[in-house]
């Protein structure tokens, strides 16, 4: 007798009952070991990916020493902070540790390399910025990587960055030379030059005062804070409350702001008003850069001249006097007093232009310009535009030489032609030959 044939029920219509049961019974059953089957195949398949997803983590191209190297290379892992201490060693002893921001800019870059030269420890930073071409910038670090000076990338706005590198290296004094530069541009980007101008120097400031010690804090300030000053050349005792653009501002509220810092806190802080720096390296959005490369491509250049027909004019500085200036600031600056935030007396604030006292019509500029070239260039003359520009710029000096030693030596014609060998060398490809 078949199973079936035992289970056969007294009745049809209960067979048809118990058939049905039956049939829901075995295929519940036959769902439930599909679906445990379905769940141990899921399961198994996740530990799968779990163990393949381990491996491959393991090999290539992430290895155990290639993660490690990662990570220790990340701001705060062990070969990061190696390479940090070694930047920011001097190699002599009585040399400074000197923090530079803005390092990969044009001033930035030849500031820190002098210093590393003469035997200070140097350690930059910088956010790397699309204000300007940042192959540029990328260059200037090979040079500055060549120097033994290495650049963290990264924001003067990030705290915690600043914090770390504070808390790495003892800082003797701060070269603060990262700023959104240009006069122009501000109309166009108002938040950049507030962002980097006023927080990030808020940020530093922050940073320098809490720092036990303190550092000494040099920094850019800007001719451009004279505005719409008439007295020639212009002092430090001028009137600065007229400024004619939105980042000549944002540089006076910089020179507030130090004011501020240094007496509540007691930091050491000295303003360098510069006055339109050129050279090699130098800021592709400034006007004898923009000038060499059309005048070389044949293109158009516009030479702003004043309501009554006079060429704008600046006292053009070339980059080597700016930076004896630089140096000179940071050998003569005394110890903030303050420590760990709270102030212990009065300390040293100061401001200086740092300019070349011989103010050259933009007309003039171009003329040089056109002889290193050996190109005549397509100008076309118009009404200075109310973009921010101001009319002229010209520095009394004379603070600077008392008091810094400064004394500039290169004359517009001289400084471009050290510039044009640089930009059509740098230009040609032969960049690793051009510092
Ligand atoms: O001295 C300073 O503090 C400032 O110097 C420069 O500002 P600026 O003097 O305006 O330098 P450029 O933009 O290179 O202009 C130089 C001259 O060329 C003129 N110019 C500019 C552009 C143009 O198309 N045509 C023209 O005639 C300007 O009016 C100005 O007189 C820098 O760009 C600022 O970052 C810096 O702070």
């Amino acid at each position: 007798m078949s199973l079936l044939d035992t289970t056969r029920p007294s009745t049809p219509g209960k067979l048809k009952q118990e058939k049905s049961l039956l049939y829901l019974q075995t295929h519940r059953q036959r769902s439930l070991r599909l679906y445990s089957s379905l769940s141990k195949f899921a399961l198994s398949s996740f530990f799968f990916l779990i163990i393949f997803l381990f491996f491959s983590l393991l090999s290539s191209p992430s290895s155990p020493s290639n993660r490690s190297k990662i990570t220790n290379s990340l701001p705060g892992g062990s070969q990061w902070e190696k390479k940090v201490l070694k930047s920011a060693r001097p190699k002599l002893r009585a040399g400074f540790t000197v923090f530079v921001t803005g390092a990969a800019g044009f001033v930035g870059t030849h500031v820190s390399v002098a210093l590393k030269r003469r035997g200070d420890g140097v350690l930059g930073l910088d956010n790397f910025n699309h204000y300007y071409d940042v192959n540029l910038k990328r260059d200037r670090q090979k040079v500055l990587e060549r120097s033994g000076v290495f650049v963290v990338e990264g924001d003067i706005n990030d705290v915690k960055l600043l914090q770390k590198l504070f808390d790495v290296v003892y800082f003797t004094h701060v070269m603060h030379l990262a700023a959104q530069a240009g006069v122009r541009y501000a109309m166009q980007n108002p938040k950049s030059y507030v962002n980097s101008n006023i927080a990030g120097f808020v940020n530093l400031l922050e940073v320098c005062k809490s720092a036990d010690p303190q550092p000494a804090i040099v920094w850019a300030s800007s001719s451009s804070v004279y505005g719409l000053n008439k007295r020639v050349p212009f002092s430090e005792k001028d009137r600065t409350d007229q400024p004619a653009s939105l980042y000549a501002a944002t540089k006076k509220a910089g020179e507030a702001l130090a004011h501020s810092y240094n007496h509540i806190y007691g930091l050491s802080i000295t303003g360098l008003r510069f006055f339109t720096v050129y050279g090699p390296w130098g800021r592709p959005d400034m006007a004898y850069f923009f000038f060499t490369k059309n005048i070389l491509k044949g293109k158009e250049i516009g030479v702003y001249e004043t309501a009554d027909g006079k060429s704008v004019a600046r006292d053009f500085t070339y980059i080597d006097d700016i930076v004896k200036g630089c140096l000179a600031a940071l050998d003569t600056a005394k110890n903030s007093t303050g420590s760990g935030g709270k102030k212990r007396g009065p300390a040293q604030l100061r401001v200086f232009n740092l300019g070349n006292t011989s103010p050259v019509p933009v007309s003039k500029l171009v003329s040089i310009l056109e002889k290193l070239l050996k190109v005549k260039a397509k100008k076309k003359v118009l009404p200075l535009p109310r973009n921010g520009d101001v009319e002229f710029t010209h520095a009394n000096i004379s603070s600077a030489q008392r008091e810094l030693g400064y004394m500039p030596t290169t004359d517009l014609e001289t400084g471009l032609k050290k510039f044009v060998r640089w930009y059509t060398g740098y230009f040609s490809g032969s960049k690793k030959k051009s510092w």
